[in-house]
């Protein structure tokens, strides 16, 4: 019998040796995404390097060129996109195909910016439970824009009167409503505060971009402040999306649970820092440095001691994004682990259901709390992925499954990774059948 299916849209994930050797991640969707908005709100021509070719970066250029943006893909370096601005008023477009992405918030200065209006559907993404857009709409009123809402989405209405300085105080650290007010000082080329502002990495990201871009940007964990210094100057950019620490913390996993030992390259050291902590406490030596993470799973003395993993916005706080990752490494490991993912409410829901197929028991404690009691015997079955990372937490979970386990649902997989498949793959995963 072949070691290894084929199955359309799905993969065959069979668990067997120890994943072992040297892998690269890809660009950050959650880095690129903002980043690509910002290009358009510094009005200059941007060249943005290590671009990830996953589905939501294509989703999020399509609505730019139908508002006028000028988006090409080196043919010689797909990974490297140029985008330039709008000269003159761009016609209207229907952006209805904006839904299917979450940050398609973001494209509201970038709108704005070309037409004086946004009209955007409501934002769609990983179906993760209800995501408001309250402190976006907060965000545009403070700088006087008139936002309308209905049914189908939501309308912004650039203000007539330009403010010279704007001052928005955040109830919680909203990083989209971060991102919503920078953007929207630098098309209005103002100076901005937002007290208590998200300081995550991809907000750092968007304020050392606007630095090079000539604007004054600094957070500290109480204030964010933006100054244009010299704005006005034309010059092209060029500016490469970081490494995907989502990738790398599920890379860095799935070498755990499989208790191999590898390198993941391309990931800055400081963005994984909690979700490496974490792993150094379980017992699994995990070291993040320069570029590199390295991963040493074999032959470890594992300490039994429970995680607490709790997603948070908090400075410095665990990604939400990691923790489905963790919790699939947590089913094969000693102790009682604690979960929470208040930020994305639906999230337990997509994937504890999917990993009970497998034969995870989970104690579902809320609808966004669980506990998990290891190690868990799991054995292969057919699951699906419902949103991006409760994907990638089932190819890891099959990777530890007795037997042959089936991961359908791979669009959304595709939505977040270029091909997580033929990474884990490249450190000897047994995984046929490939997510085009
Ligand atoms: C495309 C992208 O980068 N998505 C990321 C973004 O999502 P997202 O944009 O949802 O993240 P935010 O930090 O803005 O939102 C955090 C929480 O606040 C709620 N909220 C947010 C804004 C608002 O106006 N009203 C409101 O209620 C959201 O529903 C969510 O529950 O950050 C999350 C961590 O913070 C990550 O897990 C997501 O992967
Ligand atoms: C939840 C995610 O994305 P989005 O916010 O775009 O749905 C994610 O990247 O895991």
């Amino acid at each position: 019998m072949p070691s290894t299916i084929s199955v359309a849209d799905a993969i065959a994930i069979r668990s067997g040796e120890p994943l072992i050797g040297s892998v690269r991640v890809d660009g950050s969707k959650n880095a690129a995404l903002p980043l690509i908005a910002a290009a358009t709100a510094v009005g200059r021509l941007t060249h943005l390097s290590n671009m990830p070719q996953c589905q939501d970066v294509r989703t999020m250029l399509d609505p730019l060129r139908l508002c006028g943006y000028s988006v090409a893909r080196s043919v010689i370096n797909p990974e490297e996109v140029v985008i330039l601005p709008v000269c003159g008023a761009a016609p209207p477009a229907d952006l209805a195909g904006a839904a299917a992405i979450r940050a398609s918030y973001y494209l509201v200065p970038a709108l704005l910016a070309s037409n004086g209006r946004a009209r955007l559907p409501w934002p769609g993404g990983c179906p993760v439970g209800e995501r408001g857009m309250d402190l976006h709409f907060r965000v545009y009123e403070a700088f006087g824009d008139r936002v309308v809402l209905d049914g189908s989405g939501y309308h912004v209405v650039r203000a007539g009167e330009r403010l010279p300085e704007v001052e928005i105080v955040l109830p919680f650290r909203s990083r989209g409503a971060t991102v919503a007010a920078i953007l929207r000082a630098v098309i209005e080329r103002c100076c901005l505060t937002v007290t208590q502002p998200n300081v995550s990495p991809e907000v750092a990201e968007i304020l050392a971009f606007l630095r090079a871009a000539g604007w004054q940007a600094f957070a500290t964990e109480e204030r964010l402040r933006l100054t244009p210094l010299h704005a006005g100057e034309s010059a092209a950019l060029a500016w490469e999306v970081p490494g995907d620490k989502v990738e790398a913390v599920t890379l860095a996993c799935a070498v755990a649970v499989t208790r191999g030992s590898a390198q993941i390259k391309g990931v800055r050291a400081a963005d994984v820092l909690p979700a490496m902590e974490m792993l150094a406490w379980l017992g699994i030596p995990a070291h993040a440095s320069a570029d590199t993470v390295t991963v040493h799973g074999q032959d470890t003395q594992l300490t039994g001691q429970p995680l607490r993993a709790v997603a948070s916005l908090a400075p410095g706080g665990l990604d939400a994004d990691f923790e489905p990752s963790l919790m699939a490494l947590a089913l094969g490991l000693r102790g009682v682990h604690l979960f929470a993912d208040a930020i994305n409410p639906g999230r337990h829901g997509n994937l504890i259901p999917q990993l009970a197929r497998l034969g995870a028991a989970i104690e579902q404690l809320s609808a966004t709390h669980c506990r998990i009691t290891g190690p868990q015997r799991l054995t292969g079955a057919a699951v699906t992925a419902n949103d991006i990372r409760s994907g990638s937490a089932l190819l890891l979970a099959a990777l530890a499954a007795d037997g042959l386990t089936t991961v359908s649902g791979l669009a959304q997989l595709r939505r977040g990774h270029a091909d997580l498949p033929g990474k884990l793959r490249r450190l000897g995963a047994d995984i046929t059948g490939e997510p085009a």
